[in-house]
């Protein structure tokens, strides 16, 4: 196991006067693709948040050794690619240059002049998001899902070591489901730590290496999604039952009833 690059001490995340998130600690490693999951309102969003150092905490943070808290804004953007849910966009820019925003952190302040490095970046982001076709489209002229693609393909063009995705494939087809997670595992195998929070248990076990199970703020349970994913997991934090199998050295899980 490669050395941890993402660490949370008794991290803790006050918002609108109470404590949503009570003394998260956990360390992650580049190479991994983690599966933030757990019931409404457990604080999945705003401990993603807060691991990038956009929510203020209490306790310990560090990336790459570093306490984020120490890092400029800049270089946290660089650090943390960070896709938030249900991301919109209400100008009409050509998909491309939407996509040149995520070479902000890196000084590309104009879509029309891109330094070659950062061209060549935008466009490796569009061919894994699949929007070739789409470049030249206004954004606010797609469809939801093509606009999703949009947003993970700019928040992939930072080429940042932390990927940080706040239910990426909600409002994709079942392809792009499929491509999505599976680009995000090939994201991580290329050395990227990424974290994925989702409400798709079939997905997560099917895709994670780790399972993060929040539940009321605290971190609840931490390992393999066959762990994370048990049938007493389900039923006390998720209250359901699951049919569980196992296709090609895969666990298989399918949400079956409220319990
Ligand atoms: N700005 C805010 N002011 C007050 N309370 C907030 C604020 N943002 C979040 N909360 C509360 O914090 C808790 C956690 O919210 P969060 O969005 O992190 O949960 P979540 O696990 O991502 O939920 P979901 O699965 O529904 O998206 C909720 O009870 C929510 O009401």
């Amino acid at each position: 196991m490669t050395a941890p690059y993402l660490a949370a001490e008794e991290l803790t995340v006050a918002v609108g006067g109470r404590d949503v998130i009570a003394g998260v600690s956990l360390t992650a490693s580049r190479g991994q693709l983690i599966a933030l999951v757990g019931p409404n309102g457990a604080g999945k969003t705003t401990l993603l948040r807060a691991l990038a150092g956009l929510l203020p905490s209490r306790g310990g943070l560090t990336v790459g050794g570093e306490a984020v808290t120490s890092l400029a804004p800049r270089e946290r953007a660089k650090r943390f690619a960070y896709l938030p849910q249900g991301h919109v966009v209400h100008w009409p820019l050509p998909v491309r240059d939407v996509v040149a925003l995520g070479r902000y952190p890196h000084g590309a302040v104009d879509p029309a002049r891109l330094s070659r490095g950062d061209a060549e970046a935008v466009a490796r982001a569009m061919r894994i998001a699949d929007l070739d076709a789409l470049a030249d489209r206004p954004v606010t002229e797609l469809s939801g899902g093509e606009k999703s693609r949009v947003a993970l393909a700019r928040m992939l063009a930072v080429e940042a070591p932390v990927v940080l995705a706040d239910e990426p494939v909600a409002s994709l087809d079942p392809y792009y489901q499929l491509e999505v997670l599976g680009l995000l595992q090939r994201t991580a195998r290329a050395g990227a730590l990424v974290v994925v929070v989702t409400h798709d248990l079939g997905l997560a076990a099917r895709f994670a290496d780790r399972v993060l199970v929040l539940a009321a703020g605290r971190l609840v349970i931490d390992g393999t999604p066959e762990e994370a994913l048990g049938e007493d997991p389900l039923a006390e934090v998720f209250r359901i039952t699951a049919w569980r199998g196992g296709a090609a050295d895969q666990p298989v899980v399918v949400p079956w009833s409220a319990v």
